[in-house]
């Protein structure tokens, strides 16, 4: 069993790359295989929900090739073996694993240990030392899950979940108002609730550069690095603001490196990749690029519908008895695209308009109350700007890009061109595929849809999309 399980395991490492296997698959363990089904062993439910909607195909075809005569996967929450102790592992259900981190020693544990000094027990940060406060509002519970958001949403389920996590450090990028904090806030709540003696940090690296200053100024940088350096999660929200404070930046990286080596998880945020953080040193790069990156990408019609429908659940309860017409919330999806923030500000002037004025909120309403958002929200990208912009960065000839051949340097930019054609303007089908040298409507699609396949298998490609948005829109 065991040999079978280590043949799986360099399988799937190789077919679904060491990142995600490390993130995703290195904690499974195989527990039997009994009447044609393998019974695999997950350190906790999140973890068992994603693998199976995820990884059980990749793991079905794993294990027979490694000649099991397997048909089907079942899983089973079970805690990892203890790290010091040596009986078998326990199965539990999730909520009972106990928590590692900086919790007291057991009464019955001996009085003086001899083999060596137990870590010191520090306690939970006092509100003034967690800097930033957290937003009530911003939970886990409250944060609506796309195709979009789904895995930096799961990235951060799992380190609010504790333990041993796989990847350090987690790297959150992402345009304005995409929930990059939102996720970051939902992590400390949950964590903290999940162990309340848990030292956790969450700050900006505005803050993180003004309290180290601060430090500087008052003489107080030992205490400064004491602080810093022994939390057991350590948070900063748009990482982008140090790049070029070269102090900040070098004391950052002893932090970052102090928490790293003693196992301390860090989870980091920004408006771009590592990679593309101007300014930033290379070695901080690089530390930022070796963990998990995941990126929240610009919503989609069905993401945005379904926070709307999630907002107006919640704006209920402050206005209760208002009444909402229908196709309202469709048409917010629909025209505004820019970001979260604009989409629930929005919804918000809306209730309190509709309350002031004692009125359904119906289309006409829409239309009248939110005129400077919808204007600022028209889309005012044109296909022929995106054309060039992309031709642009690929290099290559504009006439080529609108044109017939099909060679693949040309064919790949020029799907990029249709599906940021959709995605910034409000072009249809057949008006965009006019103006790409007369295709037709289904090849326009058939472009759109391959982009969004390989958007998510094809890190490079989804950087380079971003890019090329951000470009347009600036
Ligand atoms: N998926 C979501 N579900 C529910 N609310 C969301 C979601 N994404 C964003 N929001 C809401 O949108 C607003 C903006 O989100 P947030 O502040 O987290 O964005 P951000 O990515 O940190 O932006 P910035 O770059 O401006 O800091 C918040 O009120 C947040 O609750």
């Amino acid at each position: 069993m065991d040999d079978l399980w280590t043949g799986a395991r360099s399988e799937l490492e190789a077919r679904v790359g060491t990142h995600n296997y490390v993130t995703w698959l290195a904690p499974l363990s195989l527990r039997a295989i009994d009447g044609g089904s393998a019974d695999i062993a997950c350190p906790t439910r999140f973890l068992s929900d994603w693998v199976s909607r995820h990884y059980a195909r990749p793991i079905l075809d794993a294990l027979v090739h490694q000649g099991a005569e397997v048909e089907r996967l079942s899983f089973t929450v079970a805690a990892p073996a203890p790290a010091v102790d040596n009986r078998p592992a326990e199965l539990r259900p999730v909520d009972s694993i106990p928590r590692a981190v900086a919790s007291p020693m057991p009464a019955a544990a001996p009085a003086a240990a001899p083999v060596a000094a137990p870590a010191p027990v520090r306690a939970p940060l006092r509100d003034e030392e967690m800097t930033a406060p957290l937003d009530a509002r911003f939970t886990f519970d409250n944060f609506v899950v796309g195709k979009p958001n789904e895995l930096a949403h799961a990235a951060a389920r799992r380190v609010a979940e504790g333990g041993h996590v796989t990847f350090n450090p987690l790297f959150l990028y992402g345009g304005v108002g995409l929930g990059k904090t939102h996720l970051m806030h939902a992590i400390a709540y949950e964590r903290q609730t999940r162990d309340p003696q848990a030292r956790i940090l969450y700050l900006s690296a505005e803050q993180f550069m003004y309290r180290f200053v601060q430090a500087l100024r008052e003489r107080t940088v030992m205490d400064f690095k004491e602080l810093f350096r022994t939390v057991d999660l350590l948070m900063v929200d748009d990482v982008q603001f140090i790049a070029g404070k070269d102090s900040t930046q070098e004391e950052f990286f002893h932090t970052f490196n102090a928490l790293v080596d003693q196992g301390k998880q860090i989870v980091i945020s920004a408006d771009r990749a590592p990679g593309e953080i101007k300014d930033m040193e290379e070695r901080i790069k690089s530390r930022l690029s070796c963990g998990l990156i995941v990126d929240l990408h610009p919503t989609d019609y069905e993401l945005r519908l379904s926070i709307l429908q999630s907002k107006t659940e919640q704006f209920r309860q402050t206005y209760p008895g208002l009444r909402l017409g229908q196709g309202v919330l469709e048409f917010l999806a629909h025209r505004i695209t820019s970001n979260v923030r604009v989409l629930e500000g929005a919804l918000q002037r809306l209730f309190a308009f509709a309350s002031l004025m004692g009125r359904e909120i119906d289309l006409d309403m829409t239309q009248e109350c939110l005129t400077d958002i919808l204007r600022a929200s028209d889309r005012k990208v044109t296909v022929e700007e995106i054309q060039r912009k992309v031709a642009e960065h690929y290099n290559i000839r504009l006439s080529d890009l609108v044109g017939p051949k099909r060679v693949r340097t040309l064919a790949r930019p020029r799907q990029i061109a249709m599906y940021l054609a959709k995605q910034m303007t409000s072009r249809s089908l057949p008006e965009i595929g006019r103006r790409f040298g007369g295709r037709d409507h289904t090849t326009i699609m058939h472009g759109i849809r391959k982009i969004e396949e390989l958007r998510t298998e094809d890190r490079s490609l989804a950087e380079d999309i971003d890019l090329l948005r951000r470009s347009l829109e600036a």
